[in-house]
């Protein structure tokens, strides 16, 4: 039998991916046409090359669709509600890096702390009769920190791309979105809270704790971990 490698199809991550383990040994290749979602591996027995959208892997790994996935531990924490039963790291790979902010108009020059944005939140659904709205793909990552630091009086919305747009498009006050260079928030005309980072992300190579095993895929996982270094 074959173990899964499940790793993103497109895009920065993918290619990064591809160097990493072609650096310790393991060729990842896209096969077929271009356009042809289909992927081969040399340099490691048993194993299979999935390639799947970076938001779709932590779902998979957590059904033991696939054995092993790469994606952003900020995409693992927020889809999976109970990550650290479903999933174990085995390493960071040094890109990918990327925080999650939440950020409000540059032009909101007395909300600078999430103390601020509470206190701009209650006033804004005194004014306008419905809750400041805070646009994001990061629902359950979002919804817990501000739980935590104890602002109330917003709603989420959903955006799954160009978060930073909806403010300028006006379904939005505020976003919680990934940044990395800051030049789309910069752009947009967004400025972070100065405690409102909510998480750092980085590309990870994560082994689904439920996957089954038999003995020849057990076997082609402790020899992948071996020849990547990663310990058994
Ligand atoms: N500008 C960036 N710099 C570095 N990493 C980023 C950046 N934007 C997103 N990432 C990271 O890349 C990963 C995938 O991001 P994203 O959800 O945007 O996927 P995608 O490329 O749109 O793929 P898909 O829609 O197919 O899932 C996430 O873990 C995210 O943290
Ligand atoms: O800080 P920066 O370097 O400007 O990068 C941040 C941007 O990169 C990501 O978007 P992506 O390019 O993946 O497009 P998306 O909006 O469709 O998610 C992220 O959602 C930000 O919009």
């Amino acid at each position: 039998m074959t173990i899964k490698l499940g790793v993103p199809s497109k895009g920065r991550l993918m290619e990064k991916t591809f160097d990493w383990f072609g650096a310790r040994g393991v060729t990842l290749q896209r096969t077929g046409s271009e356009r042809e979602y289909s992927g081969a591996v040399t340099g490691a027995e048993g194993v299979e090359l999935v390639l799947l959208s970076a938001g779709e892997i932590p779902r998979e790994l957590a059904a033991g669709r696939i054995h092993l996935g790469v994606t952003g531990t900020d995409l693992v924490q927020d889809k999976l509600p109970i990550w650290e039963q479903q999933v174990e790291p085995l390493a960071e790979l040094g890109f990918g890096h990327a925080d999650l902010i939440i950020a409000v108009p540059a032009c909101w020059v007395d909300v600078t702390t999430l103390d601020d944005l509470d206190a701009a939140a209650a006033a804004f659904r005194a004014r306008h009769g419905f809750r400041l709205r805070i646009a994001t793909k990061y629902h359950r990552l979002v919804r817990e920190f501000l739980r935590e630091v104890g602002v109330a009086d917003y709603q989420l919305v959903d955006s799954q791309g160009a978060t930073e747009g909806t403010v300028k498009n006006l379904t939005a006050e505020a976003i919680a979105d990934i940044t990395s260079t800051g030049e789309t928030l910069r752009a947009n005309h967004l400025k972070i809270l100065s405690d409102g980072l909510v998480l750092k992300s980085q590309a990870t190579l994560f082994r689904a704790r439920g996957a089954a095993l038999d003995p020849g895929d057990r076997k082609a996982l402790d020899g992948l971990r071996e020849t990547l270094g990663l310990g058994g």
